[in-house]
C-alpha cells in the first residue's frame, strides 16, 4: 500500500521543513519537496499543517490488576485513546505476581496485547528476587525483545522491592545491558503517614496527597540514583512529579550520571487544589501516585523539559471508573490509584507547551516521541519521520480546537481529569505503519492492528559505564612486604 502526505511542514527532534513524504508498505520511502504519487497511491493533503513522528507514550497500564481490581481502558480502548490523540505506541508493564515467572507473566501480557489497535511494547517488572528471576531476566531480554525493567519503591506489601532487591536487580540490569526504571516514593515512610493521617481522622482523598508529600519522592529518587550508579547501571525515573525529584535528577547528570527524568502531563497542568475539592468523587478521581503537587513544582518540570534535565513527557494511563473510585469511600488507602491521558497527552503539551512559547514544535517532538525512542533503543525505526522508519506519522492542525470532555473521548471511564481543558492543537490524521487510523474523529483501526516491538539491550552505554567503573574502581594499595 501507498500513500503519499502532501504540503505539509516535517518536524523531527532536530529539524523542521516544508516536505512530501512518501510511504510504502508501512515505511517511509521518501521525504523531499513536491515528490510525484505513484500510480495508486493514496494521497493525503496537509494543507500546510505540521507532519511529527507519531507520539510513544512510555508509560501505560491498560488491564492493569491492580488495589483489588483491574484498570479500565484495556489494550483495545487504550491505544484506541491514543491513536485519537495522535500516540501511535505504547509501552505498558508486565507486572509478575508475587512468585510468578517472569516467563508466564510475559505471556498473559502479550496475550492482553492481542487486542491493541496499536503497536505497543512491555517493560518488565521485578515484583520479588531470587535466582530465579536473576535466571529468567536474560529470557526476558534476549528472546523477548524487553530491555527495561521496573521497580516499585513504593506500595509496601504489594510491589515494592527493598533496596537490596534493588541492588541486585540493577546490577543484572548492568549485566544484560538493559535500563532500569523506578517509581520513586519511599514505601516505608508513605505507610506510616497514610496511618497518621487516617489517626488523625482524615479519610477523604486529600490525605492521599498529604501522605505522600515530595520529600517522599525526592529522597526515593536520590536513593535510586545512588542504587544505579554503584551498580554500574543507568536509570530512568518515571513519573517525576516534584522539584525535589526534578533536583536529584539534574545533579546525577550534571555528575555524568546517565539518569533519565519522565514528568506527567498531568503533573505539568494540574495541581494539587484539586484534592481540596468538596465533591468527593471528583477529588478521589484525581488520586494517583505521586499526587498532583503545588504550582511551583510544576514551574520546575517545564524547565527541566526546556534545558534537558527531564526527556520525556508520559501519562501513566491508569484509569478508573468512578465506581472503582468509591472502593476508597471512608478510607483514602483503598481509593485505585491511577488516572487517564493517553487522548489528552499530545493535545494538552501543545496546548500548554508550544501555545505559550514553553516548548519549540521541535523540541514538542523530542520529548513526545524522540527521546523516548532513543532512551528504548528503537530510534530511528520509531521517533523519526525519515527514510527508513516506521510510517508512525500524525498530521497536526495547530489552529484546530476543541474542549476536552468524558463525552466525546475513546477511553471507557466516565470523568477526565482535563475536563474543560480547551486545546488548540490537534491531530487531524494519525498514520500508524502507512496505514490511516484516525481521521475527523474516528478511529479506523482493528482490535489486533497494533503489533508488539521488541526493543533489543544497549551494549554501548554498558560498555561505557563499566569501563569507567573499572577505570575509577578502588583499588587496593600496593606496599612493601612487611617482615615480622
Ligand atoms: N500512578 C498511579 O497512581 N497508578 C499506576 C501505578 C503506578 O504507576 O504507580
Ligand atoms: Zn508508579
Ligand atoms: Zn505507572
Amino acid at each position: 500500500m501507498t500513500l503519499l502526505i502532501r504540503g505539509g511542514t516535517v518536524v523531527n527532534h532536530d529539524h523542521t521543513r516544508r516536505a512530501d513524504v512518501l510511504i510504502e508498505d508501512g515505511t517511509i520511502v521518501a521525504v523531499g519537496a513536491k515528490l510525484e504519487a505513484p500510480v495508486g497511491a493514496e494521497v493525503i493533503d496537509a494543507g500546510g499543517a505540521f507532519v511529527l513522528p507519531g507520539g510513544i507514550d512510555p508509560h501505560t497500564h491498560l488491564d492493569m490488576p491492580f488495589m483489588g481490581t483491574y484498570s479500565a481502558d484495556d489494550f483495545e480502548s487504550g491505544t484506541t485513546a491514543a491513536v485519537a490523540g495522535g500516540t501511535t505506541m505504547v509501552v505498558d508493564f508486565c507486572l509478575p505476581g508475587p512468585g510468578q515467572s517472569l516467563l508466564a507473566a510475559y505471556q498473559e501480557w502479550r496475550h492482553k496485547g492481542e487486542k491493541a489497535v496499536a503497536d505497543y511494547s512491555l517493560h518488565m517488572a521485578i515484583t520479588w528476587w531470587d535466582k530465579q528471576v536473576f535466571d529468567e531476566m536474560e529470557t526476558v531480554v534476549k528472546t523477548y525483545g524487553i530491555n527495561t525493567f521496573k521497580h516499585f519503591l513504593a506500595y509496601k506489601g504489594a510491589l515494592m522491592v527493598n533496596d537490596d532487591e534493588l541492588f541486585h536487580s540493577f546490577s543484572r540490569c548492568a549485566g544484560l545491558g538493559a535500563l532500569p526504571l523506578v517509581h520513586a516514593e519511599n514505601g516505608d515512610i508513605v505507610f506510616r503517614l497514610q496511618q497518621h493521617y487516617f489517626d488523625l481522622g482524615v479519610t477523604g482523598p486529600e490525605g492521599h496527597s498529604y501522605s505522600r508529600p515530595p520529600e517522599v519522592e525526592g529522597e526515593a529518587t536520590n536513593r535510586a540514583i545512588m542504587i544505579a550508579d554503584m551498580a554500574g547501571s543507568p536509570l530512568y525515573v518515571v513519573h517525576t512529579s516534584c522539584r525535589e525529584s526534578h533536583e536529584a535528577i539534574a545533579r546525577a547528570r550534571a555528575a555524568g550520571k546517565r539518569v533519565f527524568g519522565e514528568p506527567l502531563i498531568q503533573h505539568l497542568v494540574l495541581d494539587d487544589r484539586e484534592y481540596q475539592s468538596k465533591d468527593w468523587d471528583y477529588a478521589a478521581r484525581r488520586v494517583m501516585s505521586p499526587p498532583f503537587r503545588d504550582r511551583s513544582h510544576q514551574a520546575s518540570l517545564w524547565a527541566g523539559l526546556q534545558s534537558g534535565s527531564l526527556q520525556v513527557v508520559a501519562t501513566d494511563h491508569c484509569a478508573f471508573t468512578t465506581d472503582q473510585k468509591r472502593f476508597g469511600l471512608g478510607d483514602f488507602r483503598k481509593i485505585p490509584n491511577g488516572t487517564g491521558g493517553l487522548e489528552d497527552r499530545m493535545p494538552v503539551l501543545w496546548d500548554a507547551g508550544v501555545n505559550t512559547g514553553r516548548l519549540t514544535p521541535e523540541e514538542f517532538v523530542a520529548v513526545t516521541s524522540t527521546n523516548i525512542a532513543r532512551i528504548l533503543n528503537i530510534y530511528p525505526r520509531k521517533g523519526a519521520v525519515a527514510v527508513g522508519s516506521d510510517a508512525d506519522l500524525v498530521v497536526w492542525d495547530p489552529e484546530a480546537t476543541k474542549t476536552v470532555s468524558a463525552k466525546t473521548q475513546k477511553s471507557r471511564i466516565d470523568y477526565n481529569v482535563f475536563e474543560g481543558y480547551r486545546c488548540r492543537g490537534l491531530p487531524a490524521v494519525t498514520i500508524s505503519r502507512g496505514r490511516v487510523v484516525y481521521r475527523d474523529g474516528a478511529v479506523s483501526a482493528k482490535p489486533g492492528d497494533g503489533q508488539y516491538v521488541e526493543r533489543p539491550a544497549f551494549p554501548a552505554v554498558h560498555v561505557a559505564n563499566a569501563t569507567w567503573k573499572d577505570l575509577t574502581r578502588p583499588r587496593g594499595v600496593e606496599r612493601l612486604e612487611v617482615t615480622p
